[in-house]
């Protein structure tokens, strides 16, 4: 397995790559690795012949006052659960090499990006969304893996390479939970095992909230409402929001259906969480 941090090197390999007629899996992440990111690689492993895995804690889509500083960073860990997953190149640049000085060029989508996390958080799906075309222009995949957790990030994504013409096949994955629930996210090292216990109100909101749709609810505001109770009884966690929303456009509906999203930012303690399933499915 290599481990490159330079930006030409990894350019130069992918084209060399694609000249010898090899498929390009990619899968960006942040890091401080755990078991859904190995699914991404393991799917990712299948459909190509190179496997590269980015790891870069993007400065341009954390907001003023957000954990950049702090989130966390474990290179040795990654590499090992890199390896064993059958990654062949680790691409690992650096945020002076991303963004030189003079750095001037950001890939904004309009309306995907103005409702949930974009709301809560401005900027962020423009940093998502530029760090992602540049990886892509330098990584040059074929396939590119993303979670279906970051659920607004994956539409985001989707819409962007239709809209730029980019001839990457994004793929969504299902959501990695712990055995009692809790979606895996690096951000959950930030609970304390109190927090932890709290935090388990996201699932049973979404797991409650698919009971209600499968006993013939169909009522958008009387299903947030059965979330926020349940949030609400919990002291440490609040609420960012709690949207049910399209799947595709994610506009909002009065009236839910198969295709209905929920999805939920919860701030427990200081951690931000989110979780999302849509009505009809099981993760
Ligand atoms: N539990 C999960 N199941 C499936 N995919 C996941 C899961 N958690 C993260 N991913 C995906 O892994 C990719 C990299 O995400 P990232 O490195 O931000 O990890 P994260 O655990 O989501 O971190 P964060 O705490 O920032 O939310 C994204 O496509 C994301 O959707
Ligand atoms: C896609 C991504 C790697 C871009 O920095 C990040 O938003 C993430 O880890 O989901
Ligand atoms: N997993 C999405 C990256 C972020 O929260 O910034």
């Amino acid at each position: 397995m290599k481990i490159i941090s330079d930006i030409k090197e990894m350019q130069t390999l992918a084209i060399a790559a694609r000249g010898e007629g090899k498929r390009i899996s990619f899968v960006p992440t942040m890091g401080f690795l755990h078991e859904g990111h190995a699914s991404l690689l393991h799917e990712g492993r299948k459909r190509g012949d190179l496997l590269v895995l980015s790891i870069f804690v993007n400065p341009t889509q954390f907001g003023v006052g957000e954990d950049f500083d702090k989130y966390p960073r474990d290179m040795e860990r990654d590499t090992h659960i890199a390896a064993a997953a059958g990654v062949d190149v680790v691409f690992t640049p650096s945020p002076v090499g991303m963004y030189p000085a003079g750095y001037q060029t950001f890939v904004d989508v309009a309306e995907l990006t103005l409702p949930l996390c974009g709301a809560s958080r401005p900027g962020h799906f423009r940093g998502v969304t530029t760090v992602v075309c540049k990886l892509f222009n330098i990584v040059q995949p074929h396939i590119a893996l993303f979670g279906k957790k970051d659920f607004q990030q994956l539409a985001v994504i989707r819409q962007m390479t239709v809209d730029l013409n980019m001839p990457v096949e994004v793929v969504g994955m299902p959501i990695i939970r712990e055995q009692d629930g809790l979606a895996m996210s690096s951000r959950n090292k930030y609970l304390s095992s109190e927090e932890r216990t709290s935090a388990l109100c996201l699932s049973r909101s979404l797991q409650s909230v698919r009971a209600a749709y499968h006993s013939g609810e169909r009522d958008a505001e009387r299903l947030k409402q059965l979330v926020q109770n349940i949030i609400l009884a919990e002291p440490s966690a609040t609420i960012d929001y709690v949207e049910l929303r399209a799947d595709e456009t994610l506009e909002k509906v009065a009236t839910v259906d198969d295709r209905t999203l929920l999805a939920l930012a919860v701030r427990v303690g200081a951690t931000r969480l989110i979780d999302n399933c849509l009505l009809g499915e099981d993760d």
